[in-house]
């Protein structure tokens, strides 16, 4: 463990002794967002747009945290996972089967990114029920994608997370001004060496490199009834922010949508996905569930999420935050705080169950968002 004295109580405690103790490359990669950082600051901010009305003299003294519903036929210990996020061997050495092994413990779902270090058969080993998400991204040579999700299939991963906010990369100013890379000593794990896809060349966006190895022309048409073709896996697009998608989304029968601006890392200036979620939800209209990430980072937050219909939440930087604090222990701390601050707000709130947390719970105060 690094040597951090000051006593967390908060993810942004984790954030702030560790943040400072992270190699500038890693931490400008992790902390960073799509050009003027707009979004990743307001997936946050916009948060606190929505309050909490709070019933009082209900007998909290039993607080039931469980998901509304099992996800994958599992009941797992809150409806908050751990995010896909890639090259976990950034931030600790064990990598992503740290996160697995926690994420296990703690009996948490989690999704694996493509661009993981540890392979998805390590982390299957490592997680086992609760790795349950294989991230999927789409390469222009659709042969290593086919084989891959055959593999991950085979693995025993229950759906795949099609990410569909990066036809290409954002413009991660951090990222374009630094040359990220990943540091030599580090792997792409779920690849064979010669098919690795090609990461650095993707920095930049557009302009950073016409060798992008994710295919830019994914569409409804084409890609859903394409991975229908080549898996019985389930298969969720994480990236929907609007009703129109939704549509065209449930209409090209995905088994679940998974609201995302990929934490701000994408398009600049889109809505924070805790005001995207209600139209969402609304076009939904219960026929897939709704998931949601993007700057979550207290039980409150988590609360509000589901108050406003998503089933389960996901976190992004701050397992990153827990692994570099101290590996699966690490992230073990970092889900303990969740689980107290949401077991907290559910109590204080007057919720029994989660089956309690609906829209009567919130008003919005603030700006309102209106269509033009
Ligand atoms: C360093 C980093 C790497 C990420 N890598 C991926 C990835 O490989 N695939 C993906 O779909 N999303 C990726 N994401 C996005 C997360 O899945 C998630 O949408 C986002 O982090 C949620 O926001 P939060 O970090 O504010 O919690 C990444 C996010 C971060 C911070
Ligand atoms: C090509 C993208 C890889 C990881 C990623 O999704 C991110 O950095 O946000």
């Amino acid at each position: 463990m690094a040597n951090f004295t000051n006593p967390i109580v908060s993810l942004a405690d984790m954030e702030a002794v560790t943040m400072p103790q992270t190699d500038g490359m890693a931490r400008d990669y992790w902390q960073g967002g799509a050009n003027e950082l707009i979004t990743l600051k307001e997936n946050s901010s916009a948060f606190d747009y929505y309050k909490i009305r709070a019933r009082c003299m209900r007998n909290v003294e039993n607080v039931d945290m469980t998901p509304r519903k099992p996800l994958f036929g599992k009941k797992y210990s809150i409806p908050v996972g751990v995010a896909p996020s890639a090259f976990h061997q950034m931030a600790h050495s064990d990598g992503e089967v740290g996160t697995a092994r926690a994420c296990k413990s703690q009996n948490w779902a989690m999704g694996l990114s493509s661009y993981s270090n540890r392979s998805y058969q390590e982390v299957k080993d490592a997680g086992e029920d609760s790795a349950v998400f294989f991230q999927l991204y789409v390469f222009k040579k659709r042969n290593i994608t086919e084989d891959l999700v055959r593999r991950v299939e085979k693995a025993g991963y229950k759906a795949l997370a099609l990410t569909v906010d990066t036809p290409y990369l954002g413009r991660r100013y951090s990222e374009i001004r630094n040359k990220f890379c990943l540091p030599s000593y580090l792997g792409y794990g779920n690849f064979p060496e010669k098919e690795a896809p090609d990461f650095e060349a993707a920095v930049g966006g557009m302009t950073g490199s016409t060798n992008n190895e994710i295919d830019p022309s994914i569409c409804w048409e084409e890609t859903i009834p394409w991975l229908r073709s080549i898996t019985n896996m389930e298969i969720w697009v994480k990236g929907v922010v609007t009703e129109e998608d939704t549509e065209l989304a449930i209409q090209a029968g995905v088994d679940g949508i998974w609201v995302s601006n990929h934490g701000g890392r994408q398009l600049d200036s889109g809505l924070a996905t805790i005001d995207a979620l209600p139209e969402v939800v609304k076009a939904a209209g219960g026929r897939v569930p709704v998931h949601v990430d993007g700057g979550i980072r207290r039980g409150g937050d988590v609360f509000k999420a589901l108050a406003l219909g998503a089933d389960f939440v996901w976190l992004g930087r701050p397992v990153l935050w827990g692994l570099k604090y101290d590996g699966q222990a690490g992230v073990e701390k970092m889900m303990g705080i969740v689980t107290e601050d949401f077991k907290s707000t559910m109590a204080l709130a007057g919720c029994h169950s989660v089956d309690e947390i609906n829209p009567k719970t919130l008003v919005r105060i603030g700006p309102s968002i209106s269509k033009l």
